[in-house]
């Protein structure tokens, strides 16, 4: 989407029409690199011009009935039920606590009266505890309700309108997809929309809703974790729309907590019967890596439910992409390292105002894109499964009373929902997922992080690192939003502004040249590496692919002679994408893998990186294998690959280009930190040797090795030290049946499977498999000079 596009009024305008209100971007060429502004806050406060916007739209927004949900949730039926599995579930706990062995139950016994008279004499009491569960009910749902309010909206609307520009140069959003929003609700009147960003910072809440509310847009009600439920803090978002929801929602492991599942469920469901808008997070929290995180079905399961059991006809859900030039939360490096999260609290929030408000974080972006409906989506899952035959994965909607399913560790994993579900939910939330990642825009600050990870770790002139971001941008064009516009030489000096001098340092080398740099320190390499992520994943199916076709390179003389067949790649690398399962998605649930790499092959072919065997000889720079590369990928869609996969025994093979070593290394590099993290955990797994070990314990250890292999330099890439990935490596290794985890009282024991624990051969075959995907930087094919 051209930059044009965007609305581009500015932030000390003031507001013409309530429409415009929210899209502040100063003008169009203040979008391109505007110094920050240092606007004082509340300037011109009691301006009308400014307020009686605010004041209109309150009145205007009194369309917007937002019945409060908790009544009607109170008097549900269901919920009436549930208050009465947990008494009886509390009741079965009380007589086997005071009871022990002699436990009788009404229905064991049969003795009713028995029992109850047993029961007053241990001074148990059922009315007692179905009481207490009553209470609970109430107090659950008076802690997890919504407050939502028109006048409170439009008061901070204002606020905020006076204090964003004190610290972002600016908000963008598209007025075509606001009016794509508004066109959707009118089409479907009643249809409820549910937004679903990514989630980077604790301000996308905030500035969702301001969007939508300056654009009369109804504000959604919004999942966010009772972590929030701050003194003051916690009754402001509740009055913008938040409904707390618990973090994990069985606190005690092996016992579901039955009440607090009804509760969310009903309150949900009701929510939409209402017509409410929704906001959920389908990652959970925010994102540690800058990448996005595998999606957790719980919210999403009672929405897809809702629509499922028929108790509403359909709802739009809607991906949001935020993207941030610099993070205002700050960085997330100590958890990388391992340490604990400082949990939110008053002090915290204030002080992070307070520091925010003094600072800069450049451009802020919003993409709300295209809606899907859940009808359809269903609809089209089931017409794919139909076409193949597969009638077992055709969903049917079906009427269904609440049933619950094993939870995962965090609330928003939690499964509130038919096992028959399962798949479709886990294809509609990967998809929207993969969705939301692909559209997010290319900030300033990821273009310049990600050309210092990967082709610029030791330093580059100014004037190299604006070539470099020349041709990124010339790669990303028609396939990547971006962000900024402008002068690659501005845009650098603008980024490592935004950047700051504890990422980046800008040195003149003895020619007076400008010399750009990464900090040397793991903290540093850790925080860039956030912002470089937000492009991994699009590099990440090139990555694999690359690196597989080094490993499978053989040790030759005559680099220029050494082939591998396209089938055995292609094999190859989709098993080294299995082993990224948990750190990518790589494809939607709609797209077959297989062709992916195949396309992506084409893409490696015509950029020189992969030459083929019968071009070669005659053609030494790849220009003709590029040009008929290129045609192929014209005249083939999609299913015309399965085609040519069928001819592809006598296929030429697929040869190393000598003359771009640099490129295929840059590429490599992309997935290279990654994959030192995986191959470590892998080692680290021989001292479960007969040991089992807690899990933050093991992921300690890892993390300890991993700092002593970046100190002795044995591993170059400090963002290597990443607790997010050595848990996604070790849930890869749980799907592998090469560790088992169990709970034990709520913490989580580690230990290696059989087969494993009693060979160590069948280990060294994992760390075997997992080496594979490391880059050999080493290997010669990477030192050929062309
Ligand atoms: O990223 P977390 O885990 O701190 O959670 C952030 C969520 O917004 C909590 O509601």
């Amino acid at each position: 989407m051209p930059l044009e596009e965007f609305h581009a009024r500015g932030w000390f305008e003031e507001p013409k029409t309530q429409n415009s209100v929210a899209h502040g971007i100063g003008t169009q060429n203040m979008l391109e690199l505007t110094p920050h502004s240092g606007q004082k806050p509340f300037k011109k406060l009691f301006d009308w011009g400014v307020l009686f916007p605010y004041v209109a739209q309150v009145v205007r927004s009194e369309k917007f009935e937002y019945r409060q949900v908790t009544e009607i949730v109170h008097n549900d039926a269901v919920l009436k039920h549930a208050i009465k599995q947990a008494a009886e579930q509390t009741l079965r706990e009380q007589r086997y606590a005071k009871n022990g062995h002699r436990l009788l139950t009404r229905s064991a016994s049969g003795d009713q009266e028995a029992q109850e008279e047993e029961d007053e004499k241990r001074g148990i009491s059922y009315q007692a505890i179905l009481r207490k569960q009553e209470q609970r009910a109430i107090s659950i749902l008076k802690d997890m309700g919504s407050t939502l309010n028109n006048g409170l909206l439009a008061f901070t609307s204002w606020i905020l309108y006076k204090l964003l520009p004190c610290f972002l140069s600016g908000v963008v959003t598209n007025t075509k997809q606001i009016e794509m929003l508004k066109t959707a609700t009118e089409r479907s009147p009643g249809t409820p929309l549910i937004f679903v960003p990514l989630h980077r910072s604790h301000l996308d809440y905030i500035m969702v809703t301001w969007i939508l509310t300056n654009n009369d847009i109804r504000s959604p009600l919004v999942a966010a974790g009772n972590n929030l439920q701050i003194p003051v803090f916690g009754g402001l978002l509740r009055g913008l729309g938040a409904f707390f929801i618990k973090r994990k929602i069985d606190p005690v492991e092996g016992k579901k907590d039955v009440l607090y599942r009804a509760a969310l469920h009903l309150y949900l469901t009701h929510a939409l019967k209402q017509g409410h808008n929704v906001e959920f997070f389908i990652e959970g929290g925010r994102t540690r890596t800058g990448k996005p995180c595998m999606p957790k079905g719980g919210i999403l399961s009672v929405i897809v439910n809702a629509f499922m059991d028929g108790s509403i006809p359909d709802a739009l859900l809607v991906p949001v992409s935020v993207n941030y030039e610099r993070l205002v939360d700050g960085n997330f490096v100590r958890e990388q390292k391992g340490e604990k999260k400082i949990p939110e609290s008053f002090g915290k929030a204030i002080s992070g105002i307070w520091k925010a408000l003094k600072s800069n974080y450049g451009l802020m972006r919003i993409d709300f894109n295209e809606p899907y409906s859940i009808r359809e989506l269903v609809n089209s899952y089931n017409k794919i499964a139909r076409e193949d035959g597969n009638i077992a994965k055709v969903y049917k909607p079906s009427a269904r009373v609440l049933q619950h399913n094993q939870s995962t560790s965090s609330l928003y994993g939690t499964d509130v929902v038919c096992e028959e579900h399962r798949n479709l939910i886990e294809s509609i939330s990967r998809q929207v997922v993969f969705d939301c990642a692909a559209a997010t825009s290319v900030m300033s600050t990821n273009a310049i992080a990600f050309l210092l990870l990967t082709r610029f770790r030791n330093g580059a002139e100014e004037q190299i690192l604006s070539e470099a971001l020349d041709d990124l941008r010339n790669s990303l064009s028609g396939c990547k939003d971006i962000g900024f516009s402008g002068e690659s030489s501005q845009i650098v000096a603008y980024a490592c502004d935004l950047l700051g001098s504890g990422l980046v340092t800008r040195t003149r080398d003895e020619n007076g040249r400008l010399v750009i740099k990464p900090v040397n320190s793991v903290e540093s390499f850790i925080e860039l590496a956030y912002y470089s992520n937000m492009l991994t994943p699009h590099f990440a199916l090139s990555s694999i692919l690359l690196t597989t076709f080094h490993s499978l390179l053989p040790e030759t003389e005559n680099k220029k002679d050494a082939a591998v067949s396209r089938k055995k790649l292609i094999d190859t690398a989709l098993e080294n994408c299995q082993i990224y399962r948990y750190e990518f998605i790589l494809n939607k649930p709609t797209q077959v893998l297989e062709n992916l790499l195949y396309q992506q092959l084409d893409d490696l072919m015509i950029s020189g990186c992969v030459l083929t065997e019968e071009l070669h000889d005659d053609l030494p720079n790849g220009v003709e294998s590029r040009r008929l590369a290129n045609a192929l990928a014209d005249c083939l869609d999609e299913d015309d690959y399965d085609d040519v996969r069928a001819g592809e025994a006598d296929e030429p093979k697929l040869l190393f280009a000598s003359e771009t070593p640099a490129q295929q290394r840059y590429i490599c590099e992309v997935l290279a930190p990654f994959a030192w993290t995986y191959v470590t955990v892998a080692q680290s797994l021989q001292i479960l040797h007969k040991n089992s070990m807690l899990e933050s314990e093991f992921i300690s250890f890892v993390i300890n090795d991993l700092s002593s292999k970046v100190k002795r330099g044995s591993c170059i890439y400090a963002e290597s030290i990443s607790t997010d990935s050595v848990r996604n490596c070790l849930k890869l290794l749980e799907k592998w049946s090469v560790i088992e985890v169990c709970n034990q009282q709520g913490m989580r024991l580690i230990s290696l499977n059989t087969l494993y624990e009693m060979s160590r051969e069948s280990l060294n075959s994992i760390v075997k498999k997992i080496d594979a995907i490391v880059p050999k930087f080493n290997s010669g094919y990477f030192s050929v000079t062309p």
